[in-house]
C-alpha cells in the first residue's frame, strides 16, 4: 500500500478571531476576523473612524480587546485572559507619525531594536540601508534627510529585527503624491523580500489597490468584504463598496418578475420580490456615449441595452480622460461619463447614453 503524502498546511502568520472593542457602549471594532499569510500584504481599507487603527492597536498589544483572540503562526498570543506583551510579539510597527529619534544617527536608529554583537548589528543595518538606498547616510542625522528618506529609514528600522508581522497605519500619508508612489513600490519590494505578513491600514482605495494582495473592506467596525483587489473592484458587495473606489451613477427602479424596467431597457434583478426597489449602479467609465443622429440614438444591443437621450451640462478635461456630465431627458438627473483622452462636447449638445450590461451592478435598494 502506498503512503499518501499530505501537503503541509501553512498556518496563517497572523490570525485574529472575533475581535471586539467598544468605547462608551459603541462597538468600534465589531466581530472582526482576519488572516494574513507570510509574505502577503492585506490592506484594511475603510473610511475614517471605521475602526481600522483600533484593530491594528489591539494586534500590536497597545490596546486590549473586549473579546476575541490573536494568533501568530497558529499560537495564541492574546485573548481576554492570556496576553503576551507588545515587545515579545515579533511585530514591527510603522505609522505616519512614527518619527525617527533625532539624537541618534540613521544607523543607530535602524539598530535600535536589534540584539546581537556589534558586528552583527552593523551588518544588518548596512544590509537594510542598502536595500532602501540610504547607506551613505548611515552616520548622518535624521534632520539631513527628506520626508521620503526618513520614511525609508523608519521602514528599515521596523524591519531590522526581522518581525514576523508588520503593522502599518497610513504610513505614506505624510508624503507628497509623486514621492509616495515610488516609496510605496520600494516598500512593497522590501516587505516581500523580508517575507513578513503585512497588515496595512489605509483610507485610500488607490493605495490599497497598489499595495494589497488582499483587501479587507471595513465599515462601521465590521469587515464587509474581503478578497483580491480585482474581485473587490469588479464584484463589489453593495452600492457603498462600488462608491468607495470611484464615482458612481445610480438608476433606481422597481422589480416585476425579476426584471427592472428603466429608460435604458430591462435589467435582470434575480431574487428581488415583485415591487422591490433596486439601485442599478455603474461607474462613469462604463457609460457609453453615442452621438445624436437627427434626433435619434443608436439601436438597442444586447450588450449595451437601450440608449437614453440627454444634454451636456459640463465637460472637463482631467488629464488622461475627460469627464462629461449629461442631464437626462427622462427625469432631469445628471449622469457622469468618462472618456479616454480629450472629448469636450459643447454644453447643450444632445448625446445618448448606453449602459454596459456586463459592467453594472444591481443591488436591492438599501434603506437609508
Ligand atoms: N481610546 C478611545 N476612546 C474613545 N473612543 C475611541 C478611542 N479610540 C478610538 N475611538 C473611537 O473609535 C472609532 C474608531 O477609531 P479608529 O481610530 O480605530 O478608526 P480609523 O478607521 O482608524 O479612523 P482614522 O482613519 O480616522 O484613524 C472612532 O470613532 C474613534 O473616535
Amino acid at each position: 500500500m502506498s503512503a499518501t503524502t499530505i501537503p503541509p498546511v501553512t498556518a496563517p502568520r497572523l490570525e485574529i478571531r472575533n475581535m471586539v472593542r467598544a468605547f462608551g457602549g459603541t462597538r468600534v471594532v465589531d466581530d472582526v476576523s482576519l488572516k494574513v499569510m507570510p509574505g502577503q500584504v492585506t490592506c484594511l481599507l475603510g473610511p475614517s473612524g471605521c475602526g481600522k487603527s483600533t484593530t491594528l492597536r489591539m494586534i500590536a498589544g497597545v490596546e486590549m480587546q473586549d473579546s476575541g483572540e490573536i494568533y501568530v503562526d497558529g499560537q495564541l498570543i492574546c485573548d481576554t485572559v492570556f496576553r503576551i506583551p507588545p515587545e515579545r510579539r515579533h511585530i514591527g510597527l510603522m505609522f505616519q507619525d512614527f518619527a525617527l529619534f533625532p539624537h541618534l544617527t540613521v544607523g543607530d536608529n535602524v539598530a535600535f531594536g536589534l540584539s546581537g554583537s556589534k558586528a552583527e548589528k552593523r551588518a544588518r543595518v548596512e544590509e537594510l540601508l542598502d536595500k532602501v538606498g540610504l547607506r551613505r547616510f548611515i552616520d548622518g542625522y535624521p534632520y539631513l534627510l527628506s520626508g521620503g528618506e526618513q520614511q525609508r529609514v523608519a521602514l528599515a528600522r521596523a524591519l531590522a529585527p526581522r518581525p514576523k508581522i508588520m503593522l502599518m497605519d497610513e504610513p505614506f500619508s505624510g508624503l507628497d503624491n509623486r514621492l509616495r508612489d515610488d516609496i510605496r513600490d520600494q516598500t512593497l519590494e522590501l516587505l516581500k523580500a523580508e517575507d513578513a505578513a503585512v497588515l496595512l491600514v489605509t483610507h485610500e482605495p488607490e493605495e490599497a489597490m497598489r499595495m494589497a494582495d488582499e483587501i479587507a473592506l471595513m465599515r462601521r467596525g465590521k469587515i464587509v468584504q474581503q478578497g483580491a483587489p480585482y474581485n473587490i473592484y469588479n464584484a463589489p458587495k453593495d452600492r457603498q463598496a462600488v462608491a468607495f473606489f470611484s464615482d458612481i451613477n445610480v438608476i433606481c427602479g422597481k422589480v416585476q418578475g425579476a426584471l427592472c424596467e428603466t429608460p435604458f431597457g430591462q435589467f435582470l434583478a434575480p431574487g428581488v420580490a415583485d415591487g422591490g426597489e433596486v439601485d442599478i449602479v455603474i461607474r462613469p467609465q462604463h457609460l457609453k456615449i453615442e452621438f445624436d443622429r437627427n434626433g435619434k440614438g443608436p439601436e438597442p444591443t444586447p450588450q449595451n441595452g437601450v440608449a437614453a437621450r440627454g444634454e451636456v451640462v459640463r465637460a472637463r478635461f482631467m488629464g488622461s480622460e475627460s469627464l462629461v456630465e449629461i442631464r437626462m431627458d427622462y427625469d432631469g438627473s445628471v449622469l457622469k461619463a468618462t472618456v479616454p483622452n480629450v472629448f469636450l462636447p459643447q454644453v447643450g449638445r444632445p448625446l445618448w447614453l448606453m449602459f454596459r450590461r456586463d459592467r453594472c451592478f444591481v443591488f436591492p435598494r438599501e434603506s437609508a
